[in-house]
């Protein structure tokens, strides 16, 4: 099976969590598109449900395949987000925004009562930091900005190179906020709560993709079939 193969049927494993009436956050990137699509079919057949995308490539998906949107500024809370994840730890911490939208994921993940991660096996990792970590900052300054991410990931016990991430077309990647992301290959996070920290109390960073105590839940589908892990803490522990 392949990889695509296995993203779809980590999608449809959280599906079977969704029901009638539910307001539902949907994530961005490759296997949450597949939850959107499998989602469509759902709505076309019948089920009501209204969903809040977590970038504008999500909504035109949603769009695409009839199901109904809102705001968080119309509603206020959701019920289930289902996204991605480019790496996943056995305590759920998570490292997002490899497709940029870090920012409006970590909003919608906050409002919601419960975020299902979807992914393939080849995400679970024992420690973050192999996949780069976005970091998602103003372009005023910079310079400044930069300087102070290395300071905290100094104080935090990391260290790597950073490179302000650029699209297909060679152009500084902006994201949906207007921002740029920095990534940071750092290889092997220890303390990945403390690193959070740090980056947040920084002024030029916008948002940063660990997500801490947000999941709580993984679906992991891989050759063996479909794993899924439950957040042992609860969630904002
Ligand atoms: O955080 C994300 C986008 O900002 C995605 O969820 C993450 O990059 C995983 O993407 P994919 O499902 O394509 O592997």
């Amino acid at each position: 099976m392949d990889m695509d193969q296995l993203k779809r049927q980590a999608a449809a494993r959280a599906l079977e969590e969704v029901r009638d009436g539910m307001q539902l956050g949907l994530g961005t990137g490759s296997t949450a598109k597949h939850f959107v699509e499998l989602l469509g079919e759902r709505v076309r057949a019948g089920l009501k449900v209204i969903g809040v995308p977590t970038s504008e490539a999500t909504r035109a998906d949603a769009t695409r395949c009839g199901v109904p949107l809102t705001t968080l500024d119309e509603i206020d809370h959701l019920d289930i987000t289902v996204d991605g994840a480019d790496e996943i730890d056995p305590e759920l911490n998570l490292i997002k925004g490899g497709g940029g939208a870090l920012l409006r994921e970590k909003i919608v993940a906050a409002a919601s009562d419960r975020m299902i991660v979807i992914a393939d096996e080849s995400k679970w990792v024992q420690t973050l930091g192999r996949f780069p970590l976005p970091v998602e900052v103003i372009p005023f300054g910079l310079g400044a900005t930069r300087r102070a991410i290395e300071k905290a990931f100094a104080q935090c016990g990391v260290s790597g190179q950073m490179a302000v991430r650029k699209a297909k077309d060679g152009h500084v990647f902006v994201t949906d906020g207007g921002h740029w992301i920095v990534d940071a290959q750092l290889e092997r996070i220890a303390d990945p709560p403390g690193l959070a920290g740090a980056l947040s109390t920084i002024p030029g960073v916008v948002e940063h993709g660990l997500f801490i105590g947000l999941a709580s839940s993984a679906v992991l589908a891989g050759g063996e079939g479909i794993r899924v892990i439950e957040r042992r803490k609860p969630k904002g522990d």
